[in-house]
């Protein structure tokens, strides 16, 4: 019987050989891994493993000393991100891409009402129906759980998990089809946490959008990650589906990651 193959997904991101330093630092040594279009990959390690600077690299906002970013654009096929202009690679945050920060006011404008800051984001890449662009960012807020009552308010009435939901709302108003998250649930109550991770692992499946997260908190990974890539001291000492390295990690650095966890 001939042997039946599955069709390869094209990459939507194919990282290769990327490496930061700062001074003496080695914050990120030779890293690479390929991300698919839907896929969902986390980053754990301890602070100042390497996470953040690596979040930024592939994020384009920090320029890494070697290797390569190749991301699958809907505009232009396969580009290397670390050759774009800095309008260039706006307009790819802005049609391609959200970025979901730890504190809500990094990914937020605080002076702008809720519906302002969900509603930014398609103007900005060109809808101008007043009506329609409010419609989609109520329908939005509520999607997030936000009371559409809440739309003419600015986020600084809003509580730590609202504004984190909002934050959320404002970036996956345009469908980008990649999200960097950092810590998306850090610095919420726990009870706050659970809910928030439960919204956004239905949100991005429901979507189909790729996330690259990045966290310590192996609970976030164990819920919304499908590879995860485990950063020790600049390097990725083990990779692969959440669910085996976590239940059955190799590397004495995951080993000791997932025994300091009571319960994951
Ligand atoms: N702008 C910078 N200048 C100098 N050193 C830096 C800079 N950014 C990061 N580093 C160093 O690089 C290393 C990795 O830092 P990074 O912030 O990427 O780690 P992290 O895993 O994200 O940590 P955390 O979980 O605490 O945010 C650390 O030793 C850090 O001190």
């Amino acid at each position: 019987m001939a042997a039946v193959s599955t069709p390869r997904r094209a990459p939507l991101m194919r990282v290769n050989g990327i490496s930061k330093t700062f001074g003496d630092v080695a914050a990120c040594k030779d890293i690479s891994f390929t991300l698919y279009p839907g896929e969902v990959i986390g980053i754990v390690g301890e602070s100042g493993s390497g996470k953040s600077t690596l979040l930024n690299c592939l994020s384009a906002r920090m320029k890494p000393d070697a290797g390569s970013i190749e991301y699958d654009t809907r505009r232009h096929g396969l580009i290397d991100i670390l050759s774009l202009s800095e309008p260039e690679r706006r307009m790819l945050m802005r049609t391609d891409w959200g970025i979901v920060h730890q504190n809500p006011r990094d990914g937020l404008r605080m002076n702008v009402s809720a519906g302002g800051n969900v509603g930014e984001r398609p103007m900005a890449v060109g809808e101008r129906h007043y009506g329609e662009i409010r419609a989609n960012a109520e329908d939005w807020l509520s999607k997030v759980e936000l009371d559409i009552a809440r739309t003419d308010n600015k986020p600084t009435t809003f509580s730590g998990g609202m504004q984190q939901r909002l934050q959320i709302a404002r970036n996956l108003v345009t469908k980008p089809r990649l999200v960097f998250m950092d810590e998306p649930t850090g610095g919420l109550d726990v009870s706050v946490q659970a809910r928030l991770l439960d919204l956004l692992r239905g949100l991005v499946r429901e979507l189909g959008i790729a996330a690259i997260v990045v966290t310590h908190d192996l609970a976030v990974v164990r819920l919304l990650a499908d590879r995860l890539t485990v950063m020790w001291r600049g390097d990725v000492v083990e990779q692969g589906l959440t669910d085996q390295v976590l239940d059955d990690p190799h590397h004495p650095y995951t080993q000791l990651l997932v025994s300091s966890v009571l319960q994951v």
